[in-house]
């Protein structure tokens, strides 16, 4: 049995415009999603406590017959469990063994579908544990290239690789295509709201490529971020903490322009900005989830926790470890 756990994310900058090129800079945060693997004789089955569909908790295995109990459309579980059914494929190609069965438990600290990687976490956790426990040992760009497999397969072609390759490495990274580096990057103090939402990635990044299709603007918009990227990345370079700031409210504006904020994401992060917060910004595909501020003060926390909509406000801290083995 190999216990394997990797790190959420936020995004400093470029989230959806690094769908097209544009680079981004992730950063891998304190939170972990821990998974564990532990062979069986054949077949698969998956205790994933956080993950509830329509309030139930699932608890499932790829016996169609078997599905959860509860009046819940096959598709809509197939949806859910995606990101594990691929892991555990990526898992039997890597260790050459396609019949492997296993059980797999997922505990994890990442809210899902909020902004924060819970996707690419477990992905890089799963292939870690998985492959462990089939006696392979990976590298860690190949986790990371794996994982990506599973993110790009289950959000049908649309995929960077930014969540997975930060989620496997940690610390903060530069994403443009399929060029993914570490980046030197200052203790930065991460302040995030959360409103107990969630986006379909899926869904907001097609959204995001048909307005980008329709109007040249928005096409230049996706562009405008990579300038904002790319300036950031000399102010992170620079240490120069206030430019960053600023740089993460231009880079909420063009988010909202490309329409994947929401009303409590933009009230979370006026909120976060008027008690001094340095800068605000959505994080990850939108629509709902979690804002990303900086702030060493305590006040931005506290303005968040009162703020209406915010349903949870917490400190976090850069990760710098990615994927890694706990036990087994
Ligand atoms: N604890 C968990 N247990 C099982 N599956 C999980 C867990 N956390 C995440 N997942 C999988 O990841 C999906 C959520 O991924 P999604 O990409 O929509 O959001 P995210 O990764 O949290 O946010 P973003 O991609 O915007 O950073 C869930 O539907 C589920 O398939
Ligand atoms: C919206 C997006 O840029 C980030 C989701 O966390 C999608 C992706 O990069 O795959
Ligand atoms: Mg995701």
């Amino acid at each position: 049995m190999v216990t394997a756990s990797a790190p959420g994310k936020v995004y400093l900058f470029g989230e959806h415009a690094v769908v097209y090129g544009e680079p981004a800079v992730p950063c891998a945060i304190g939170l972990r999603a821990s998974v564990t693997a532990e062979k069986r004789d054949e077949g698969l089955r998956i205790e994933a406590e956080d993950l509830s569909l329509s309030g139930f908790t699932v608890e499932y295995d790829d016996d169609e017959t078997n599905r959860p109990d509860i009046d819940v459309p096959n598709s809509l579980v197939d949806a859910a469990m995606g990101y594990v059914d691929e892991a555990v494929a990526q898992v039997r190609e890597a260790a050459d063994s396609p019949d492997a069965g296993f059980d797999i438990t997922i505990e994890s600290k990442i809210p899902l579908g909020a902004g924060l990687g819970s996707s690419a976490a477990v992905a890089a956790a799963a292939i870690e544990a998985g492959t462990r426990e089939l006696g392979v040992e990976l590298s860690k760009a190949e986790i990371a290239e794996r994982a990506y497999q599973v993110e790009n397969t289950v959000q049908d072609g649309q995929a960077s690789r930014a969540d997975t390759f930060c989620s496997t490495m940690g610390g903060a990274v530069r994403i443009e295509g399929d060029d993914c580096q570490r980046i030197d990057s200052p203790d930065l103090p991460f302040v995030i709201g959360y409103d107990g939402g969630a986006g379909d990635t899926g869904a907001l990044v097609a959204g995001v490529r048909e307005l980008r299709d329709e109007y040249d603007f928005a096409a230049d918009t996706v562009e405008a971020i990579g300038d904002i990227v790319r300036r950031g990345e000399q102010a992170l370079a620079a240490e120069n903490i206030d430019e960053i700031g600023d740089l993460m409210n231009f880079n909420h504006g063009l988010l909202s322009a490309l329409g994947v904020s929401s009303r409590t994401l933009d009230s979370m992060v006026w909120a976060a900005r008027d008690a001094g917060g340095l800068g605000a910004k959505l994080t990850g595909a939108g629509g709902g989830g979690c804002i990303v501020a900086l702030d060493e003060t305590p006040e931005t926390l506290t303005a968040l926790e009162y703020t209406p909509g915010c349903e949870e406000a917490f400190r976090a801290e850069l990760d710098t470890d990615g994927v890694r083995v706990e036990s087994g």
